[in-house]
């Protein structure tokens, strides 16, 4: 967990937003956005129509059936730091079942977004249910049905790896017995049965992402938001974590994943929402999104940013 996320109430929650919230798919004020660093000449990066994303004040799935499709449904989400607009506004419906990814350029938002869609930071304005249950006003009921790795976990890294998840099933009312079990299942399939008597403070940064999503999945939560889950785990680490998802969503939960790696995103998920300037530039499935094209080229030009290097000239040997 994050300084953000640990101490919420210390965030503004009264900063105006008159511009983000009537103006929602304009560029905030204080961040260059998606327009900003566009290369000369690049393709028109308008997204297909069935890629476009949700206007944040469409109105939201009503009650029932169609709602309860929906895993996390967002609207209307702001994050104001001070003068900075972090998020600005977006709107988004995750169908439950889905293998979600959100991808956007550093400083998009994608982590402020994920923290306050899952209870850890709260928005300046906006709404979310988790599968139909509003996290900001039944935060108890929403956060039974959520499984949260957050970004730059802190953990109590003083207990070993069995411990703290021991620990996270228990915080959860499960019974001892099951827990034991599930936290012998989660370390041997996640290649730590050997450090599980390890205090987490010495394990790797890979070691202690695994043991982060252990703690996230021993409830079996309905609903899984990872943050950069496979930043510096290894290949097989990773294989194995992307096959025990792929089983999960498969059983009917759903993950909702940032990533950096595009190519892994479009193998591994089903849908996909590019964030850029606290906007939702895209979202839909994988194909609508890259439309043909791979996601990455597609990101890339719905983005932006791309430098020549040069000014660098000082770097050549
Ligand atoms: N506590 C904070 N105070 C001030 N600004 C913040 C704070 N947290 C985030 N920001 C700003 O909000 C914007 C969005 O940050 P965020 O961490 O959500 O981006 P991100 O898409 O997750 O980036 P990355 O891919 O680099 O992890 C950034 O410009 C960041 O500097």
């Amino acid at each position: 967990m994050d300084d953000r996320a640990a101490h919420p109430s210390t965030e503004p929650t009264t900063a105006p937003m008159t511009q983000a919230v009537t103006e929602p798919t304009a560029a905030p004020t204080t961040h260059p956005g998606p327009a900003a660093g566009r290369e000369p000449g690049r393709e028109d990066p308008a997204p297909p129509d069935q890629a476009r994303p949700l206007g944040p004040w469409a109105p939201l799935a009503p009650e029932g059936p169609e709602r309860d499709r929906l895993a996390l449904s967002v609207r209307g989400l702001v994050k104001v730091f001070g003068q900075k607009v972090a998020v600005n506004g977006i709107g988004l419906d995750v169908p439950a079942g889905s293998f979600y990814g959100l991808v956007g350029p550093n400083g998009a938002g994608k982590t402020t977004s994920l923290s306050m869609a899952t209870g850890l930071l709260r928005p300046t304005q906006g709404s979310v249910l988790v599968r139909g249950v509003d996290v900001w006003a039944d935060p108890l009921r929403a956060k039974r049905m959520l499984g949260v790795l957050p970004d730059g976990v802190r953990l109590f890294d003083r207990l070993t790896g069995e411990q703290l998840v021991t620990y996270a099933g228990l915080l959860r009312g499960m019974d001892k017995a099951t827990v034991a079990e599930r936290v012998g299942d989660l370390m041997t399939a996640l290649d730590l049965t050997a450090d599980a008597g390890t205090p987490v403070v010495d394990y790797s940064a890979g070691m202690t992402k695994k043991i982060a999503l252990a703690a996230a999945m021993i409830h079996a939560p309905a609903v899984l938001v990872l943050d950069e889950p496979f930043e510096s785990v290894d290949p097989v680490s990773a294989a194995n974590i992307r096959q025990i998802l792929h089983s999960y969503v498969g059983s009917g939960g759903t993950v909702i994943v940032s990533s950096h790696v595009m190519d892994l995103v479009q193998r591994m998920c089903d849908h996909v929402a590019v964030i850029a300037g606290g906007n939702v530039l895209a979202a839909g499935t994988v194909d609508e999104v890259r439309a043909g094209q791979s996601l990455e080229d597609r990101f890339v030009a719905m983005v932006g940013g791309r430098s020549s290097g040069e000014g660098l000239s000082w770097l050549h040997i």
